[in-house]
């Protein structure tokens, strides 16, 4: 399931991809690649309508035991006064979403992360130094990133250097709409061009290079910028986004807390280039050693 989301994001597509994310209404009339985006996700949509299907016949609506018997909660209270939120199609579209939003993203995040400690080991042994300092042996927790700003920037210059959604989501107007004097007719789509703000040269000082000094003042304090907008902004910006700042700082740390990591090729071979950008950035593949941080010198 996981390689058909990514491959729906980068498809064998990629650059048509992301055409279709930017001029659904006219790529839909071109033939490409582009079309298999549209295959994957009726695939997708049947494997989660199925699984509808079987948690029906076993509902039990004081048991819910996930998001679609949830979701069929709310059809049965309130599907026949807001039949057009509430029914087994909105059930189906918003069961994928939250699957699509809230597994490769993450995850490429993830991998980017472990891609750039690799490539910057004087990078990485400033974070193991304060995982060691602040959080010691026992089990991470989000607040303690209060107390470790360089893990904090670092984490927020991996977002930034990643731009794993850098033209967000494609949103049309539901009605004729004016912004600023200019007049925009319903159907109208709109993209955020993330990736712009994200190498913003009058915000960030040589976007092109990774650091994370992009985010810590001059007495190395967390810096905030709102030119960092890896999850969007506005009213849709994205739901799942405080639980993925908690998952990404605490997968780091707790990985790093527990492994030493090495590459089998030296950093400067390490290519931190994403392979493929259709609606998302992917890093390329790469192998990483994972040492336990129990072991001697000698086993490492
Ligand atoms: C590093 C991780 C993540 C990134 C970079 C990210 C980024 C984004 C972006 C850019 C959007 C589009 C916002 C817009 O429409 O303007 C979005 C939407 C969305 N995200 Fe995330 N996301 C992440 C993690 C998650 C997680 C963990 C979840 C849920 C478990 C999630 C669920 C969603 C959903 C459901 C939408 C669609 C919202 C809508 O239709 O209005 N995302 N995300």
């Amino acid at each position: 399931m996981a390689s058909w989301e990514s491959d729906v994001k980068t498809g064998d597509s990629r650059g048509m991809a992301k055409l279709y994310n930017i001029y659904p209404n006219v790529l839909k009339y071109i033939p490409g690649p582009h079309h298999k985006i549209k295959e994957n996700f009726s695939f997708m949509a049947d494997y989660v309508r199925k699984k509808m299907e079987i948690n029906m016949k076993t509902f039990d609506i004081n048991n819910p035991r996930d998001f679609i018997d949830c979701f069929l909660t709310k059809i049965e209270k309130e599907g026949k006064t807001k039949a057009d939120i509430y029914n087994t199609d909105t059930l189906v579209m918003n069961t994928m979403i939250m699957f699509f939003g809230g597994t490769e993203t993450v995850s490429a995040t993830t991998r980017f992360t472990f891609l750039l400690l690799l490539k910057y080991p004087s990078i990485t042994e400033k974070v193991y130094n304060e995982i060691d300092n602040v959080i010691g042996q026992r089990p991470p927790n989000f607040e303690d990133r209060f107390k470790m700003p360089y893990t904090d920037a670092f984490i927020h210059e991996v977002q930034r250097f990643a731009d794993v959604t850098p033209l967000g989501l494609p949103h049309e107007l539901t009605m004729d709409t004016e912004i600023r004097n200019y007049k925009f007719k319903k159907g109208t789509v709109f993209t955020s061009v993330l990736t712009g703000v994200h190498n913003d040269e009058t915000q960030f000082k040589n976007p092109e290079h990774f650091d994370p000094k992009n985010f810590l003042d001059e007495n190395g304090k967390l810096m905030k910028n709102e030119s960092l907008m890896p999850f969007s902004a506005g009213r849709r910006i994205c739901p799942g986004m405080t639980l993925a700042k908690i998952e990404l700082f605490i997968f780091i740390t707790t990985l790093l807390q527990n492994f030493t990591i090495k590459s089998p090729v030296p950093p400067e071979k390490i290519s931190v280039a994403p392979v493929g950008c259709g609606i998302g950035h992917i890093p390329p593949t790469f192998e990483i050693c994972l040492i336990p941080r129990t072991c001697s010198q000698e086993e490492q």
